[in-house]
């Protein structure tokens, strides 16, 4: 029976082989991790360090050679990500992935609002629930809600990256994975839905993990840091030692 001290999420020695004829590559490299439902973990690391990698190896897209993942106290090692996706929302850094292009923003919510139930929506339905989104979609400030009847393909990156973002997290998940989800965005654009991430997780009080390239939102956002390297955890700071570290100490990291 999972507790207020279990863990949303453990990895116990995560490890991920890929043999390639005689050749083998470690890509996840005995990770051990205890994500707690007050966490919001930024993940810092170079390119190739592991951190989609790790993502893969939560959410499922990816199997373990060896190690185990448990969700809420429960072994889900073997678990497809479809079964794992009740419990954990993904978005990308690719606008184009988290919505359905040719559907309207309407109908995406429509859709990511039934994520883990058993029923299905008629049209007539979901037109009952286009005042919730638009006024949802306001909080945002970028026009969302004046284009939430086009289909999502019109919209621009910012629009869809912010319509990915309320998909994510329109039914709570109890793990939002934000993969470099500012990253294909204009500066101005990546900012606004920095703040808008920062106001779901703290309104929703979510358990979020945010891979970043920016080391200024690695250090403004969250309450811990990770850096990965090689496939490893290499660093895993508190909120406290994260303050204590200056922006140069994390150029190394780089090196
Ligand atoms: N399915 C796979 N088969 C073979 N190699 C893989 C596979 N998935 C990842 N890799 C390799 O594992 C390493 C880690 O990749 P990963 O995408 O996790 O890095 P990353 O830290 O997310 O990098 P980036 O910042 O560039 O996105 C890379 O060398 C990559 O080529």
């Amino acid at each position: 029976m999972p507790t207020n001290l279990t863990p949303i999420i453990e990895l116990k020695h995560a490890t991920k082989i890929i043999e390639n004829g005689e050749e083998s590559k470690v890509i996840l490299d005995d990770v051990s991790l205890q994500i707690h439902a007050t966490d919001f973990i930024t993940i810092l690391g170079g390119n190739g360090a592991g951190k989609s990698t790790l993502f893969n190896a939560i959410s499922g897209t990816l199997s373990l050679t060896s190690g185990a993942i448990l969700i809420n106290g429960t072994d889900v090692t073997k678990q497809s990500p479809e079964k794992r996706a009740a419990h954990i929302s993904r978005v990308f850094q690719d606008p184009k992935m988290g919505t359905a292009p040719r559907m309207t923003g309407v109908e995406n919510l429509a859709i990511a609002s039934l994520r883990g139930k058993k029923r299905t929506l008629k049209l007539r339905q979901i037109n009952q629930y286009k005042s919730d989104f638009t006024s949802l979609a306001a909080q945002i400030g970028n026009g969302l809600e004046a284009h939430l009847d086009v289909p999502t393909g019109n919209l621009s990156g910012g629009q869809r990256q912010a319509l990915s973002l309320l998909m994510a997290t329109i039914i709570q998940p109890e793990l939002l994975l934000l993969d470099e989800h500012t990253a294909a965005l204009d500066p101005k654009t990546s900012k606004a839905l920095m703040a808008l991430t920062e106001r779901l997780v703290r309104q929703q009080s979510l358990t979020a993990l945010m891979i970043t390239h920016h080391m200024e939102d690695a250090l403004k956002y969250g309450n811990r840091l990770i850096v990965m390297k090689d496939g490893k955890i290499v660093q895993d700071l508190a909120a406290t030692e994260k303050e204590q570290m200056k922006l140069e100490d994390f150029y190394r990291i780089f090196d």
